[in-house]
């Protein structure tokens, strides 16, 4: 009788204190796990599409590929974790529904169903809809990456998917992510932000390629091995600008290069700027690689996308920086599928963040008085 009335008080308190620990623990688990997944398979698309196969220029066939099938990995996973929430992704699977599109379609089905039905690895559960003997339908996968229609807003719980953030880079073999993020009532809880082609340790190369970072609201960032071993807590050390360079996008359509340059001058920054495709740029950062991650328009028109975003904000500012857009102001995830109004991105340090703002805020009246003469 001791027994019986003991237990229940006991599974009280050790819920109470997993739940003060890490509110979305679940939402962590199954997030990193459908990040990995997606991440061998786009790694895998890369080696057999773009490393083996000869590519006419501006093939874009295997990011379509892999774009899909990662989406369709993903959504298959959160849906039957978390059947009741929305899914803001990047893809729309029309293009795969009509008959011109059975070949693309039957490629992609076979990678996403080879993703979901590999051997459980650390932290999975059957119960997400992976392992083997999981083979879903094609209704079922072309379903679970139209589940990415939601059109967003300011309440209610939606995960932003990014198969492939940083399309050109993947292309290049160079970088790009795979990202993943949960919003409740337009705050950003969850980020996972899984970088196949990243050295773990630019200090130590030898420790080989592979990152996920992962940064829940209030409980830190850490960086983790893409199979989820090692995980390290990320801090973005208290630097001066001028000791480091700034992140910058390697296309030059998304980002002005030249209005960075004239932010760099500003800041007496002497070193050239680390260009990178994809929301590496925030891992990085993350990490103390660079001093400040800088996005200005390069026109009028763009909106940026919250998936490209959302993962990235929550993982600087884990790891202790602030993330605004060029006029100080936070990144609205609560407008819909964009941000709005929002114009440019800059994230930093503490300090740091402060000082490039400044900066920013000079180039731009610059760049206005310049115009009007
Ligand atoms: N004119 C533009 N301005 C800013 N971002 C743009 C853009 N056109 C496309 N993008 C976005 O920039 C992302 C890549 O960012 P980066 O330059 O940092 O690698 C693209 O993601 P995809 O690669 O998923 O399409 C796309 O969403």
């Amino acid at each position: 009788m001791h027994h019986v009335v003991r237990r229940p008080f006991l599974r009280q308190i050790l819920h109470r204190s997993y739940s003060m620990s890490l509110p979305y623990a679940t939402e962590k688990q199954v997030a990193v796990a459908a990040v990995r997944r997606a991440c061998h398979l786009t790694s895998s698309v890369f080696n057999k599409l773009v490393k083996n196969e000869t590519l006419t220029k501006g093939d874009k066939s295997p990011v379509t590929v892999g774009d899909y099938a990662a989406q369709a990995v993903i959504s298959t996973i959160l849906h039957h974790a978390f059947p009741s929430d929305f899914i803001v992704g990047e893809e729309d699977a029309a293009e795969l529904r009509e008959e011109s599109g059975a070949g693309l379609r039957d490629r992609i089905i076979a990678l996403a169903n080879e993703a979901l039905t590999g051997e459980l690895g650390l932290g999975d559960n059957v119960e997400w809809g992976i392992g083997p003997g999981q083979e879903k339908t094609t209704e079922q996968l072309l379903d679970a990456i139209d589940r990415g229609n939601h059109p967003g807003g300011r309440t209610g719980r939606m995960w932003t998917i990014d198969p492939i953030d940083g399309t050109k880079g993947f292309l290049r073999g160079e970088q790009y992510a795979v990202c993943l993020s949960l919003i409740v009532d337009a705050q950003v809880q969850l980020g996972v932000i899984g970088c196949p082609n990243l050295l773990v340790d630019p200090a130590e190369p030898d420790l080989g390629r592979g990152v996920i970072f992962v940064a829940a609201k209030g409980h830190g960032a850490e960086q983790m091995r893409l199979s989820g071993a090692n995980p390290t807590p990320l801090k973005i050390p208290s630097i001066l600008p001028s000791e480091f360079s700034f992140l910058e996008s390697v296309e030059a359509a998304h980002s002005s290069h030249s209005f960075n340059d004239r932010v760099s001058t500003l800041l007496n920054i002497t070193h050239s700027p680390v260009r990178m495709d994809s929301q590496a740029k925030y891992g990085c950062l993350a990490r103390g690689q660079g001093a400040a991650y800088l996005r200005m328009p390069t026109g009028v028109g763009y909106r940026e996308k919250i998936w490209d975003h959302a993962p990235g904000t929550i993982l600087v500012e884990e790891a202790g920086g602030v993330v605004t857009d060029s006029r100080g102001l936070p990144l609205d995830f609560g407008l819909g599928r964009t941000l709005g109004e929002n114009f440019g991105v800059i994230a930093g340090g503490l300090g740091v963040h402060a000082r490039v703002l400044e900066a920013v805020q000079t180039a731009g009246t610059e760049q206005e008085a310049k115009a009007k003469a």
